[in-house]
């Protein structure tokens, strides 16, 4: 549905050339919630404005359901972008129009009469919640609310795809959970295509079925949301993992963690017990089976549990266990050897906490 091809973009300036964005290939599928994270300025934004050509690649194609929108004319061009829709982190809305008049301007603008406006506006202040509210202004309403107003107005032109540019990261969790469900919604109930930017993993793991992992410019991993978190295949990527599970822990576990594993590995000695962290991950059925104590039974270990969820990811059990580890070396390899051997991702966490 949309191919990203080859897409380079130069930044030039009196004191020299960026490149934000590095040869990205990627291809987006009709329907699905693709994931783009990555660092602070990885290249995220510039990439995603690229897809609507707000960012006119340096060089590179868009190919939006088989129509390369780099090479269409302006009036074409614009006739194109209102199959794309956008949401921003800061909501962009007009402070002197109320709710309703937000929502309806993309409609003005493309001339559509007063009633054929409120034929479409009505059902989207409905299906974003906020018909109570249609008549406030801005300063009158919460974040949350204010972003429910960003996509009623990204969706008043019927697009076939969204892009979200950071759209809950200046919002708190709770808010941020009730988002990423309208988001979900929006897009199984119109089969709308949504395409989001985000440096948190959190986010990747309730709403996205792909992701794309950036750093640097480039895409350096990925996969389906449930592979990569299983099975991260690149540092960063496993930072960002790591960042989940700091984030999760209480802040004064994870400093006396930090301060833990640096003492171990100033004083490591194989034949005596030393710290390791690690992170598990199980799905399906390994969910439930007891292959932690069988592990610690075998090799004479201690493990203790800092951390432990199980989620849906894609509807499948995915568990995902945080475990500092004691034992001699020896003992300590031979028991994730074993573990793995079952079927459980490990990885160390040491370095990346
Ligand atoms: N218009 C611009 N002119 C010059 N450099 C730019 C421009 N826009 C972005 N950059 C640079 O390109 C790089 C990527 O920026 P970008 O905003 O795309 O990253 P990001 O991953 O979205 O980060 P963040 O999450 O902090 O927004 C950065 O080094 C940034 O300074």
């Amino acid at each position: 549905m949309i191919e990203i091809q080859a897409v380079t973009q130069r930044f030039d300036s009196a004191s020299g050339s960026v490149e934000a964005v590095r040869n990205v290939n990627l291809s987006i599928r009709k329907g699905e919630v693709f994931g783009i994270i990555g660092r602070s300025g990885a290249g995220k934004s510039t990439l995603v404005r690229t897809i609507n050509l707000l960012n006119r690649p340096t060089s590179g194609r868009i190919v939006l359901d088989n129509q390369d929108l780099t090479t269409l004319s302006a009036d074409k061009l614009r006739e194109a972008r209102r199959g794309i829709g956008m949401i921003f982190q800061h909501f962009n809305l007009l402070s002197s129009r109320t709710v309703y008049d937000n929502i309806a301007l993309p409609l003005e603008l493309a001339g559509l009469s007063k009633a054929d406006i409120a034929k479409k506006v009505e059902p989207l202040l409905e299906l974003v919640g906020l018909t109570a509210l249609k008549d406030r202004y801005p300063a009158q309403i919460s974040g949350g609310q204010k972003q429910r107003v960003g996509i009623a107005r990204a969706l008043a032109n019927e697009p076939k795809v969204l892009l979200s540019d950071e759209a809950t990261s200046a919002l708190d969790p709770e808010t941020t959970r009730s988002i990423l469900e309208l988001l979900r919604k929006i897009n199984k109930e119109l089969g709308l295509t949504i395409v989001l930017i985000t440096h948190q993993m959190e986010v990747i793991k309730v709403i996205c079925d792909r992701v794309a992992v950036m750093e640097r410019g480039e895409v350096i991993e990925q996969g389906e949301v449930l592979d990569v978190f299983r099975q991260p295949q690149h540092e960063v990527t496993r930072a960002l993992i790591g960042d989940v599970i700091a984030h999760e822990l209480p802040k004064g576990v994870v400093e006396r963690l930090r301060a833990r594993l640096a003492k171990a590995e100033a004083e490591a000695d194989p034949n005596a017990g030393t710290d390791h962290l690690f992170r598990f991950a199980f799905t399906g059925s390994g969910v439930d089976q007891p292959h932690l104590s069988e592990a610690v039974r075998r090799y004479n270990l201690d493990f203790n549990i800092l951390h432990g969820q199980i989620d849906e990811i894609q509807g499948q059990a995915f568990g995902s266990l945080a475990i500092l580890a004691n034992g001699t070396t020896e003992n300590i390899t031979n028991a994730m050897n074993y573990l793995r051997a079952q079927g459980v991702v490990v990885e160390e966490l040491n370095h990346v906490i």
